[in-house]
């Protein structure tokens, strides 16, 4: 006889897959005849930062650009297996990926604003979909440069080009023109890899404020950083999740060899 859940425990079930942001099922991904990553099953939580760690080529960009469809733009990828973003796998034929697009915001390695001035690139995404309205601009040219902690650097030379800022204020500015199209996921590929420590230590605090709102996927190199700054890590070696804990879990009592052998810096 199978045992019959009680409608508690049923509730509680159906919350947590509310909250499950993405799932990879089986996602197997290949470049031509080499395959980067492997059998990947993964959960991202909403309103979680969730670290990507893993030596160089273990396929953390790659999966990163897999969960916007930004690797189907290359000729020799191919790609099995699901990713659900909020219970819709984005594989599916149907799938609108220009739906996802407004959904999940990116942010390089290398800040990469438009040759525009400031406003213009915050106000870039709300224009292409149709905002045409002069006031409600503004606004979101203030909300989202103040989200993305640029707003009283920044107030008074709106009209200035982007280029004219710092590397670290750049970044921050591209974080600001993700926000501006107020997106759900916003995925981080090495973000502050190109910056001093101390624009490293503003995105850091950044991140951790942005997750109040927005679910945010980080690849990172740094260790400490992921110990810093996200709930959960994941463990990425040759294509494979090795381990995938709970951030303060991961880094003191590691379930996998491989995993020890990294993070203590034993290889990497
Ligand atoms: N456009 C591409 N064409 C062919 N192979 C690629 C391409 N992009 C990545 N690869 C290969 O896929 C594997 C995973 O690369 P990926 O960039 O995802 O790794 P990574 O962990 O992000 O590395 P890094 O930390 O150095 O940025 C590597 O072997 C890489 O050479």
């Amino acid at each position: 006889m199978i045992a019959e859940k009680a409608p508690k425990q049923m509730q509680e079930e159906v919350k947590a897959e509310e909250k499950i942001v993405y799932r990879a099922e089986q996602l197997n991904l290949w470049y031509g005849e080499d395959q980067a990553l492997k059998n990947i099953d993964m959960d991202i939580q909403e309103n979680e930062v969730t670290a990507i760690i893993g030596p160089s080529g273990c396929g953390k960009s790659t999966y990163i650009k897999t969960l916007n469809r930004m690797t189907e733009m290359i000729p020799i990828v191919r790609t099995s297996g699901r990713v659900y973003y909020r219970n819709e796998n984005i594989f599916d034929k149907k799938y609108k990926v220009e739906e996802l697009r407004t959904k999940v915001g990116m942010v390089f390695q290398k800040p990469n604003p438009f040759p525009k001035s400031i406003y213009e690139n915050v106000v870039y995404g709300p224009k292409i979909h149709g905002i045409k309205d002069k006031k409600l601009l503004d606004e979101i040219v203030e909300r989202s440069l103040k989200g993305a902690a640029l707003w009283d650097e920044v107030k008074d030379r709106l009209k200035e080009n982007a280029f004219g800022l710092s590397g670290g204020q750049q970044q921050r500015l591209c974080i600001a023109r993700c926000l501006a199209v107020e997106p759900d996921v916003i995925l981080m590929d090495e973000p502050t890899s190109a910056l001093d420590p101390i624009s490293t230590l503003k995105i850091e605090e950044l991140v951790q404020e942005l997750k109040e709102n927005y679910s945010i996927v980080i690849v990172t190199h740094n260790m400490q950083q992921a110990g810093r700054i996200s709930d959960k890590t994941a463990f990425f070696l040759n294509g494979e999740v090795v381990e995938y804990d709970n951030t303060d879990t991961m880094f003191s009592s590691p379930q996998d060899k491989r995993t020890e052998d990294y993070i203590s810096g034993r290889f990497g």
